[in-house]
């Protein structure tokens, strides 16, 4: 039971981790949610799934990059969320990544509790329940954020222990950055923009990696590890351990989504909503607690530069389809946050005119 091990919680900040470690057969009330929001457990991802799975090496490819380009619309359109392949990214950088988190969450309080904060707007920080102040309810989930890009202006700053993780997280977020950079050619392509269109403007951006650790859970069914949410930047590219994300579909079914190897998983954001005038729609996700085994997922998030406002592209503004988005940028998503629980309004819901 808690109270007879020798372990102190902070009271301004419940780690999912710490809570794990004292081996807890129930999980502690501030994390059960009402029974509406409670996930279903017993929905099994489908080796089947109906997610779309993008071969990569085919936008190379003279004749097959149209169809790719299509393929690549029509997931966003349909589901904000499609599965990759073939990104050029050798596995062993991932798992170099993944392993270096996986240590990363491995250390003793001590050296993880400098780096604890609840404001949003620090360049590093490690975290669980994303507002303490605003969230009612929270989370089974501790996390690490770093800004990444340019590296050599961030690196530094990020945890130096394990000793590997500088090195390790480093390589693996600048193949993350020149991975988006290729997704967004091709998505403006789908959107019957040029594929260099913004380059410049993703290639000077930013560049957040989330790296979540979802410790075992005793009561899955009643807790969940992150809440839905969408994700705030153009894009996300994300690497996971194990099953345990699940997304909304469009008729608001929750979508269980598998693990398979080789495979990283692109989110359409808000910032790509707004800048296509709502023809695709980021995807609505969350992050489901398990018995068995701790999940490790490293979720990276690209945008513009920090201030820089996102408006609807006046190509695809037209009489048909009206300017359906005031103009946001990553500071405001920010100021945003820090004010509102992410459980009560999402972001997006705040920047929509019609
Ligand atoms: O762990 C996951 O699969 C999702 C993480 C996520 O949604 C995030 O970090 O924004
Ligand atoms: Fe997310």
């Amino acid at each position: 039971m808690a109270e007879e091990k020798d372990v102190v919680v902070p009271t301004t900040f419940t780690s999912a981790v710490i809570l794990t470690e004292m081996g807890l057969s129930h999980v502690p009330k501030r994390f059960i949610l009402p029974v509406s929001q409670r996930p279903n457990l017993n929905v099994k991802p489908s080796p089947n799934t109906s997610l779309p799975l993008v071969d990569l090496a085919l936008l190379h490819h003279n004749t097959l990059r149209s169809h790719v380009i299509d393929e690549i619309g029509l997931a966003c359109k349909e589901f904000g969320i499609f599965q990759v392949i073939n990104c050029g990214i050798p596995s062993s950088l991932i798992e170099g990544a993944m392993d270096a988190a996986s240590e990363f969450f491995n250390l003793p309080v001590e050296e993880k509790m400098p780096l604890m904060s609840d404001d949003v707007k620090k360049p590093v920080r490690y975290g669980t329940s994303l507002n303490h102040v605003e969230d009612t309810v929270y989370f089974w989930r501790d996390f690490l954020k770093h800004y990444s890009h340019p590296l050599s202006k961030w690196v530094n700053s990020w945890p130096s222990n394990p000793p590997q993780y500088r090195e390790n997280m480093g390589k693996y977020a600048e193949a993350m950055h020149k991975l988006s950079i290729e997704l967004m050619g091709a998505i403006f392509e789908s959107l019957g923009l040029m594929p260099k269109y913004l380059k410049d403007e993703m290639e000077e951006g930013m560049q957040v990696m989330a790296v979540n650790c979802y410790p075992t859970c005793p009561e899955p069914e009643l807790a969940l590890g992150i809440p839905p949410h969408t994700d705030y930047g153009c894009l996300t590219i994300l690497s996971q351990n194990c099953q345990g994300l699940q997304v909304k579909d469009r008729e608001g079914t929750w979508v269980p989504v598998p693990t398979v190897d080789g495979v990283l998983l692109v989110h359409v954001g808000d910032h790509l909503e707004v800048m296509s005038n709502g023809r695709y729609k980021s995807v609505v996700h969350r992050a489901t607690g398990n018995a068995e085994k701790r999940r490790i997922s490293i979720a990276s998030l690209h945008s513009f530069a920090m201030e820089k406002k996102v408006r609807p592209v006046p190509e695809l503004v037209d009489d048909q389809h009206p300017k359906a988005y005031g103009d946001i940028s990553f500071k405001d998503f920010l100021d945003f946050l820090s004010r509102h629980a992410i459980t009560k309004k999402t972001f997006i819901e705040t920047v929509r005119l019609i």
